[in-house]
């Protein structure tokens, strides 16, 4: 079964945008490319397209590909398999099993077709990140006059909502140049800032593009890097070339830390800088915060407070914000969604990540989770964090309520048992506690009653912008 970066790669190839590749690279062309940056042949090429797979299926001389759904996608006649340093790897060329059904596939043609239709003169390729407001439109039509160019717009499905921004991109067609071609194309993205770009640009090249609008430092590629050109806000609220604007006349623009607060806010962007139909789908891909979900990660050590204080903190949300909130607690937790997990360092890891994993879900779909395990690693809190940060907001606090004093408290005596013996791997017992430096709150309950502790939580929450104020009676 593919990951989502490999079924990227997969579907790809198939479309023939990352030709000359026609499959997964043997060990000769991913040494050439990790050393030389070209393949074997000395074709120039930025990055191994790789496929690792167990040893089993190393072995089989063809392997069906499935996507996350384990529906077949794609056959790979496995000519070449390699290893290196205990990894296998799957090498040869992939053709594809029936109709390929990837996200927004039928606005996405193959790539000798798009090559057909925009071919012939040259073609000016933008791979916009965020959607296409005035500003940019301005730039872009701008050059595609000067250069007699068409325009290419390849909109990268990445991020966790990709259909979003193809959305927001698309509803900016009315004002690119007659005969542009908007294509989403499902390049994932690359850890190395500097090959994911020249990747970007060969798969730009592979579609027909000659010249390429960037802000990044020209460096040799398949396609010739282009400046955006200059352009500004005249008194009129019209963009146009600054050398069209004398100074006294320009206005100034918004920035994008300026648009992202305004975004956050809900404040409607301005007509100046965007259209009605652009800015309902930029509020679309990014909703103001109060709409967005988020979670509330709890952790300590047993006998905390963690649970006393979820429960407080749901309760004041059910209250008065308008979110669903959902309360993934230890007990109801390892009844449930964690039944049959222990206490070992890697069931507590898998008991925290499927967590975050469900947290992940509420969040992204605008609720609040709020969640309270004991979560004693970093390394789990943090993959939580990430997997909520993708959709929405996340806040970690830390109960630091000295081990005494939960000690003292042992509402379940298990702390007795842990000490005589009777109890392994008990944390802050017999088992470690990794104390966060990264929390967002610290909240020790032996010196903050309860409700002065939640009432922390949720002032960092209206302060982060995530719930409104509420007066509390
Ligand atoms: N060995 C050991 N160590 C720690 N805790 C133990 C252990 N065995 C049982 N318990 C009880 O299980 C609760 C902790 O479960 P969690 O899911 O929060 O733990 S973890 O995040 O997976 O580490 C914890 O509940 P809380 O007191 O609510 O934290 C304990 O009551
Ligand atoms: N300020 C406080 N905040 C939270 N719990 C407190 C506080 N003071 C005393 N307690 C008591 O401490 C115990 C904490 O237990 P619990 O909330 O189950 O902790 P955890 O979920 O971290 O194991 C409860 O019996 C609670 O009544």
């Amino acid at each position: 079964m593919l990951d989502n970066a490999e079924m990227s790669d997969v579907e790809l190839l198939l479309d023939g945008a990352f030709g000359p590749l026609r499959g997964f690279l043997g060990a000769e062309d991913a040494t050439a490319v990790r050393t030389r940056g070209c393949l074997a042949d000395g074709a120039p090429w930025p990055e191994p397209v790789t496929l690792p797979v167990c040893a089993e299926t190393a072995a089989a001389e063809e392997i069906e590909l499935r996507d996350g759904e384990d529906a077949p996608v794609a056959v790979l006649r496995n000519e070449a398999p390699w290893s290196e340093n205990g990894c296998h790897y799957a090498a040869g060329p992939v053709r594809a099993t029936g109709e390929p059904a990837g996200a927004l596939r039928r606005l996405r043609p193959s790539a000798a077709e798009v090559r057909r239709r925009v071919g012939g003169g040259p073609v000016l390729a933008v791979l916009p990140a965020e959607p296409l407001h005035h500003r940019e439109l301005a730039q872009i039509r701008e050059l595609a006059r000067t250069r007699g160019a068409h325009v290419l717009v390849l909109v990268r499905m990445t991020g966790p909502r990709p259909e979003l921004l193809v959305q927001a991109v698309l509803a900016a067609g009315p004002h690119l140049p007659e005969s542009s071609t908007i294509l989403p194309v499902p390049l994932a993205r690359r850890s190395d800032p500097a090959r994911d770009a020249l990747l970007a640009a060969h798969v730009a090249a592979a579609y027909g593009a000659t010249h390429l609008i960037t802000d990044e430092t020209p460096r040799p590629g398949p396609v010739a890097p282009v400046e955006p050109p200059p352009v500004v806000r005249d008194a009129e609220d019209r963009w146009r070339p600054a050398a069209e604007v004398p100074p006294p006349r320009r206005r100034p623009g918004l920035g994008g830390e300026q648009v992202r607060e305004l975004l956050d806010r809900g404040d409607p962007l301005p007509a100046w800088f965007t259209t009605p139909a652009i800015a309902e789908q930029q509020r679309r891909l990014h909703p103001p915060l109060r709409e967005r979900g988020f979670t509330v990660l709890f952790t300590g050590l047993s006998g905390a407070g963690k649970s006393t204080l979820a429960r407080a903190l749901r309760d004041e949300l059910s209250r008065h914000d308008h979110r669903a909130v959902t309360l993934l607690d230890g007990d109801v937790v390892r009844r449930t969604l964690c039944a049959g997990l222990g206490f070992s360092a890697e069931d507590r890891s898998r008991n925290v990540q499927r967590i975050g994993y469900v947290a992940a879900e509420v969040t992204r779909h605008g609720g609040t989770a709020i969640c309270a395990p004991i979560a004693p690693y970093r390394h789990d809190r943090d993959a939580v964090r990430r997997m909520v940060r993708e959709v929405g907001g996340f806040v970690l606090v830390y109960v630091a309520t000295p081990l005494s004093e939960c000690e003292r408290r042992d509402r379940k005596g298990l702390y007795r048992a842990a000490r005589t013996g009777r109890l392994p791997e008990f944390t802050g017992i017999s088992a470690s506690y990794e104390v966060p430096e990264d929390a967002d709150l610290v909240l020790d309950t032996s010196v903050l009653d309860r409700d002065a502790a939640v009432a922390g939580v949720v002032a960092l929450l209206r302060e982060r912008g995530w719930v409104r104020p509420w007066t509390s009676e």
